[in-house]
Protein backbone atom coordinates (compact mmCIF):
# COMPACT_ATOMS: atom_id res chain seq x y z
CA UNK A 1 0.00 0.00 0.00
CA UNK A 2 1.50 3.43 -0.93
CA UNK A 3 0.25 7.09 -0.68
CA UNK A 4 -0.26 9.78 -2.75
CA UNK A 5 2.78 11.90 -1.04
CA UNK A 6 5.33 8.45 -2.32
CA UNK A 7 3.66 8.79 -5.64
CA UNK A 8 3.85 12.55 -6.26
CA UNK A 9 7.30 12.46 -4.80
CA UNK A 10 8.24 9.49 -7.72
CA UNK A 11 6.48 11.52 -10.47
CA UNK A 12 8.84 14.01 -9.59
CA UNK A 13 11.72 12.37 -10.33
CA UNK A 14 10.18 10.46 -13.13
CA UNK A 15 12.32 10.25 -16.21
CA UNK A 16 11.32 9.53 -19.31
CA UNK A 17 14.16 8.42 -21.52
CA UNK A 18 14.98 5.79 -18.32
CA UNK A 19 11.57 4.63 -18.65
CA UNK A 20 11.49 4.12 -22.65
CA UNK A 21 15.21 2.29 -22.42
CA UNK A 22 13.39 0.05 -19.95
CA UNK A 23 10.08 -1.09 -21.18
CA UNK A 24 10.40 -0.16 -24.90
CA UNK A 25 14.07 -1.19 -25.89
CA UNK A 26 15.31 -4.75 -26.18
CA UNK A 27 15.23 -7.28 -24.60
CA UNK A 28 11.25 -6.51 -23.77
CA UNK A 29 10.86 -4.72 -27.37
CA UNK A 30 11.78 -8.10 -28.99
CA UNK A 31 9.85 -8.23 -32.07
CA UNK A 32 11.53 -11.66 -33.54
CA UNK A 33 8.69 -13.67 -31.40
CA UNK A 34 4.90 -13.47 -30.21
CA UNK A 35 5.55 -15.15 -27.28
CA UNK A 36 7.52 -11.78 -26.39
CA UNK A 37 5.42 -8.65 -24.39
CA UNK A 38 5.55 -6.12 -26.92
CA UNK A 39 4.25 -8.58 -29.67
CA UNK A 40 1.45 -9.95 -27.59
CA UNK A 41 0.16 -6.45 -26.77
CA UNK A 42 0.52 -4.92 -30.32
CA UNK A 43 -1.78 -7.76 -31.12
CA UNK A 44 -4.18 -7.69 -28.31
CA UNK A 45 -4.47 -3.98 -29.97
CA UNK A 46 -4.51 -4.86 -33.50
CA UNK A 47 -7.39 -7.17 -32.83
CA UNK A 48 -9.63 -5.27 -31.12
CA UNK A 49 -9.26 -2.85 -33.85
CA UNK A 50 -8.83 -4.59 -36.92
CA UNK A 51 -13.02 -4.94 -36.75
CA UNK A 52 -13.78 -1.69 -37.08
CA UNK A 53 -16.38 -1.39 -34.38
CA UNK A 54 -14.58 0.66 -32.29
CA UNK A 55 -14.54 3.80 -33.97
CA UNK A 56 -15.40 7.39 -34.52
CA UNK A 57 -14.46 10.92 -33.94
CA UNK A 58 -12.21 11.47 -30.89
CA UNK A 59 -10.00 8.48 -28.87
CA UNK A 60 -8.13 9.71 -25.74
CA UNK A 61 -4.89 8.18 -24.55
CA UNK A 62 -5.11 8.68 -20.77
CA UNK A 63 -1.70 8.58 -19.34
CA UNK A 64 0.14 8.47 -22.61
CA UNK A 65 3.33 8.64 -21.23
CA UNK A 66 5.92 9.33 -23.63
CA UNK A 67 4.55 6.38 -25.80
CA UNK A 68 2.91 6.21 -28.79
CA UNK A 69 2.72 2.21 -29.12
CA UNK A 70 -0.84 2.36 -28.01
CA UNK A 71 -2.25 4.55 -30.99
CA UNK A 72 -1.34 3.12 -33.69
CA UNK A 73 -3.87 0.30 -34.63
CA UNK A 74 -6.22 2.85 -33.22
CA UNK A 75 -5.67 6.04 -35.06
CA UNK A 76 -6.82 4.30 -38.55
CA UNK A 77 -10.42 4.63 -36.74
CA UNK A 78 -10.56 8.35 -35.45
CA UNK A 79 -10.26 11.42 -36.76
CA UNK A 80 -8.36 12.89 -33.72
CA UNK A 81 -6.63 11.14 -31.21
CA UNK A 82 -5.89 12.90 -28.19
CA UNK A 83 -2.91 12.16 -25.97
CA UNK A 84 -2.46 13.26 -22.22
CA UNK A 85 -0.22 13.03 -19.02
CA UNK A 86 0.44 14.34 -15.67
CA UNK A 87 4.07 15.03 -16.24
CA UNK A 88 5.12 17.97 -18.83
CA UNK A 89 8.47 16.15 -19.65
CA UNK A 90 6.40 13.32 -21.11
CA UNK A 91 4.12 15.98 -23.22
CA UNK A 92 7.21 17.23 -24.17
CA UNK A 93 8.94 13.66 -25.32
CA UNK A 94 5.18 12.70 -27.57
CA UNK A 95 5.69 16.30 -28.81
CA UNK A 96 8.92 16.08 -30.13
CA UNK A 97 7.89 12.62 -31.74
CA UNK A 98 4.91 14.10 -32.97
CA UNK A 99 6.69 16.92 -34.57
CA UNK A 100 9.30 14.70 -36.32
CA UNK A 101 12.13 17.04 -33.94
CA UNK A 102 15.12 15.23 -34.15
CA UNK A 103 16.01 13.38 -30.77
CA UNK A 104 12.77 11.86 -30.21
CA UNK A 105 12.48 8.57 -29.64
CA UNK A 106 12.44 5.95 -32.58
CA UNK A 107 9.38 3.95 -32.57
CA UNK A 108 10.07 3.11 -36.47
CA UNK A 109 10.55 -0.69 -35.48
CA UNK A 110 6.83 -0.51 -33.40
CA UNK A 111 5.34 1.00 -36.12
CA UNK A 112 6.85 -1.76 -38.92
CA UNK A 113 5.92 -4.62 -36.49
CA UNK A 114 2.25 -2.93 -36.34
CA UNK A 115 1.63 -2.94 -40.03
CA UNK A 116 3.04 -6.14 -40.87
CA UNK A 117 0.39 -7.46 -38.17
CA UNK A 118 -2.45 -5.60 -39.67
CA UNK A 119 -1.77 -7.41 -42.82
CA UNK A 120 -2.79 -4.49 -45.07
CA UNK A 121 0.78 -4.03 -47.31
CA UNK A 122 0.83 -0.58 -45.76
CA UNK A 123 4.02 1.22 -45.66
CA UNK A 124 4.75 2.12 -41.99
CA UNK A 125 5.85 5.43 -43.06
CA UNK A 126 1.87 6.04 -44.19
CA UNK A 127 1.04 4.82 -40.33
CA UNK A 128 3.50 7.19 -38.91
CA UNK A 129 2.13 9.81 -41.01
CA UNK A 130 -1.44 9.41 -40.30
CA UNK A 131 -0.56 9.05 -36.43
CA UNK A 132 1.40 12.24 -36.85
CA UNK A 133 -1.77 14.07 -38.39
CA UNK A 134 -4.32 12.50 -36.23
CA UNK A 135 -2.36 13.25 -32.59
CA UNK A 136 -3.70 16.75 -32.84
CA UNK A 137 -3.85 17.50 -29.01
CA UNK A 138 -1.30 16.61 -26.25
CA UNK A 139 -3.18 17.45 -22.32
CA UNK A 140 -2.61 17.69 -18.99
CA UNK A 141 -4.59 15.15 -17.38
CA UNK A 142 -4.79 14.18 -13.38
CA UNK A 143 -7.04 10.83 -13.22
CA UNK A 144 -7.73 11.31 -9.28
CA UNK A 145 -9.50 14.44 -10.24
CA UNK A 146 -13.23 13.97 -11.07
CA UNK A 147 -12.67 16.00 -14.14
CA UNK A 148 -9.27 14.65 -14.69
CA UNK A 149 -8.64 17.54 -17.37
CA UNK A 150 -9.99 20.25 -15.41
CA UNK A 151 -12.89 20.40 -17.65
CA UNK A 152 -15.14 18.85 -19.73
CA UNK A 153 -14.22 16.99 -22.87
CA UNK A 154 -17.06 18.15 -24.87
CA UNK A 155 -18.30 16.28 -27.15
CA UNK A 156 -17.61 13.29 -25.11
CA UNK A 157 -14.74 10.67 -26.60
CA UNK A 158 -15.82 7.92 -28.76
CA UNK A 159 -13.24 5.78 -27.16
CA UNK A 160 -11.26 5.81 -24.11
CA UNK A 161 -7.58 4.02 -24.05
CA UNK A 162 -5.02 3.88 -21.13
CA UNK A 163 -1.97 1.36 -21.06
CA UNK A 164 -0.41 0.92 -17.33
CA UNK A 165 -1.25 4.18 -16.10
CA UNK A 166 -4.28 3.73 -13.64
CA UNK A 167 -2.17 1.26 -11.69
CA UNK A 168 0.62 2.96 -11.54
CA UNK A 169 -0.70 5.85 -10.25
CA UNK A 170 -3.48 5.04 -7.50
CA UNK A 171 -2.03 4.30 -3.98
CA UNK A 172 -5.01 1.43 -3.11
CA UNK A 173 -7.30 -0.27 -5.24
CA UNK A 174 -10.35 2.09 -4.53
CA UNK A 175 -8.01 4.73 -5.80
CA UNK A 176 -8.02 2.79 -9.31
CA UNK A 177 -11.53 2.31 -9.18
CA UNK A 178 -11.98 6.00 -8.28
CA UNK A 179 -9.76 6.98 -11.42
CA UNK A 180 -11.25 3.97 -13.49
CA UNK A 181 -15.01 5.60 -12.97
CA UNK A 182 -13.26 9.62 -13.65
CA UNK A 183 -11.64 8.77 -17.01
CA UNK A 184 -15.06 6.85 -17.71
CA UNK A 185 -16.54 10.25 -17.45
CA UNK A 186 -14.37 11.09 -20.51
CA UNK A 187 -16.19 8.35 -22.57
CA UNK A 188 -19.74 8.84 -24.19
CA UNK A 189 -22.44 6.28 -22.99
CA UNK A 190 -21.85 3.34 -25.48
CA UNK A 191 -18.18 4.55 -26.04
CA UNK A 192 -15.86 1.47 -25.90
CA UNK A 193 -12.56 1.36 -23.28
CA UNK A 194 -9.33 -0.32 -24.36
CA UNK A 195 -7.12 -0.91 -21.21
CA UNK A 196 -3.62 -2.34 -20.59
CA UNK A 197 -1.84 -2.79 -17.45
CA UNK A 198 0.10 -4.37 -15.18
CA UNK A 199 -0.95 -7.53 -12.70
CA UNK A 200 1.02 -8.25 -9.42
CA UNK A 201 3.14 -5.22 -9.99
CA UNK A 202 4.36 -3.42 -6.58
CA UNK A 203 6.81 -1.21 -8.10
CA UNK A 204 8.72 0.12 -11.38
CA UNK A 205 12.09 2.12 -12.23
CA UNK A 206 12.43 5.05 -14.27
CA UNK A 207 15.45 6.70 -13.58
CA UNK A 208 15.86 8.06 -10.40
CA UNK A 209 12.13 7.31 -9.48
CA UNK A 210 11.23 4.11 -8.21
CA UNK A 211 6.94 4.64 -8.50
CA UNK A 212 4.64 2.41 -6.57
CA UNK A 213 2.38 0.65 -8.01
CA UNK A 214 -0.93 -1.34 -6.73
CA UNK A 215 -1.09 -5.20 -7.67
CA UNK A 216 -3.70 -6.10 -9.58
CA UNK A 217 -5.02 -9.37 -9.99
CA UNK A 218 -7.27 -10.18 -13.24
CA UNK A 219 -10.24 -10.41 -10.74
CA UNK A 220 -9.39 -6.71 -10.03
CA UNK A 221 -9.50 -5.91 -12.66
CA UNK A 222 -12.86 -7.13 -13.82
CA UNK A 223 -14.40 -6.05 -10.65
CA UNK A 224 -13.13 -2.47 -10.88
CA UNK A 225 -14.71 -2.42 -14.53
CA UNK A 226 -17.82 -3.53 -13.35
CA UNK A 227 -17.55 -0.59 -10.35
CA UNK A 228 -17.10 1.92 -12.91
CA UNK A 229 -20.26 0.96 -14.52
CA UNK A 230 -18.40 -0.70 -17.49
CA UNK A 231 -19.59 -3.74 -19.31
CA UNK A 232 -16.88 -6.17 -19.84
CA UNK A 233 -16.17 -7.42 -23.69
CA UNK A 234 -12.79 -9.22 -23.28
CA UNK A 235 -10.10 -9.78 -20.49
CA UNK A 236 -6.90 -11.28 -21.13
CA UNK A 237 -3.65 -11.46 -19.31
CA UNK A 238 -0.19 -12.10 -20.59
CA UNK A 239 2.38 -13.96 -18.04
CA UNK A 240 5.75 -11.91 -17.73
CA UNK A 241 8.85 -14.65 -19.02
CA UNK A 242 12.03 -14.57 -16.64
CA UNK A 243 13.76 -13.60 -19.64
CA UNK A 244 11.87 -9.86 -19.53
CA UNK A 245 12.15 -10.25 -15.73
CA UNK A 246 14.62 -7.65 -15.97
CA UNK A 247 14.50 -5.69 -12.21
CA UNK A 248 12.88 -2.49 -14.08
CA UNK A 249 10.03 -3.18 -12.50
CA UNK A 250 8.60 -6.52 -10.34
CA UNK A 251 5.56 -6.95 -12.78
CA UNK A 252 4.34 -10.46 -13.10
CA UNK A 253 2.09 -9.48 -16.06
CA UNK A 254 -0.12 -7.92 -18.39
CA UNK A 255 -3.76 -7.57 -18.61
CA UNK A 256 -5.58 -6.45 -21.95
CA UNK A 257 -9.50 -5.56 -21.44
CA UNK A 258 -11.67 -4.02 -23.70
CA UNK A 259 -15.17 -3.12 -22.49
CA UNK A 260 -17.79 -0.79 -23.10
CA UNK A 261 -20.14 2.02 -21.73
CA UNK A 262 -23.60 0.97 -21.26
CA UNK A 263 -25.96 3.82 -23.81
CA UNK A 264 -27.95 4.17 -20.93
CA UNK A 265 -24.80 5.63 -19.05
C1 LIG B 1 3.74 3.55 -16.41
S1 LIG B 1 3.52 5.09 -17.25
C2 LIG B 1 2.51 4.58 -18.70
C3 LIG B 1 3.00 5.21 -19.95
C4 LIG B 1 2.42 4.66 -21.25
N1 LIG B 1 0.95 4.78 -21.30
C5 LIG B 1 2.83 3.20 -21.53
O1 LIG B 1 1.98 2.46 -22.01
O2 LIG B 1 3.99 2.87 -21.29
C6 LIG B 1 2.30 5.91 -16.23
C7 LIG B 1 2.01 7.33 -16.65
O3 LIG B 1 1.03 7.91 -15.78
C8 LIG B 1 1.34 9.30 -15.62
N2 LIG B 1 0.70 9.82 -14.40
C9 LIG B 1 1.25 9.99 -13.19
N3 LIG B 1 0.34 10.49 -12.33
C10 LIG B 1 -0.82 10.64 -13.02
C11 LIG B 1 -2.12 11.12 -12.69
N4 LIG B 1 -2.43 11.52 -11.46
N5 LIG B 1 -3.07 11.13 -13.67
C12 LIG B 1 -2.77 10.70 -14.93
N6 LIG B 1 -1.56 10.23 -15.31
C13 LIG B 1 -0.59 10.21 -14.36
C14 LIG B 1 2.84 9.33 -15.56
O4 LIG B 1 3.33 10.63 -15.85
C15 LIG B 1 3.22 8.26 -16.60
O5 LIG B 1 3.43 8.83 -17.87
O1 LIG C 1 6.50 -5.48 -20.53
N1 LIG C 1 6.10 -4.41 -21.00
O2 LIG C 1 5.89 -4.18 -22.21
C1 LIG C 1 5.82 -3.34 -20.09
C2 LIG C 1 5.57 -2.06 -20.58
C3 LIG C 1 5.31 -1.03 -19.68
C4 LIG C 1 5.30 -1.26 -18.31
C5 LIG C 1 5.54 -2.57 -17.83
C6 LIG C 1 5.80 -3.60 -18.73
C7 LIG C 1 5.49 -2.86 -16.37
N2 LIG C 1 5.57 -1.66 -15.57
C8 LIG C 1 4.64 -0.65 -16.02
C9 LIG C 1 4.57 0.51 -15.05
O3 LIG C 1 3.71 0.14 -14.03
C10 LIG C 1 5.03 -0.13 -17.38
Amino acid sequence: MSSPAALREGYEHFDPRAYLRNNYLPPRADFSSEEFVVPWKLRCLAETFASGEIRGRTLIDVGSGPTIYQLLSACDHFEEIVATDYLAVNREELGRWARGEPGAFDWSPFIQHVCKIEGRGEPWQDKERRLRQRLRRILPIDVHRPEPLGAPLLPRADALLSAFCLEAVSPDRAAFVRALAHVGNLLRPGGHAVLLGALGESFYLAGPARLPVVPLEESDVREALAAAGFALRELRSYAMPPALRTGVDDVDGVFFAHAQKPLEG
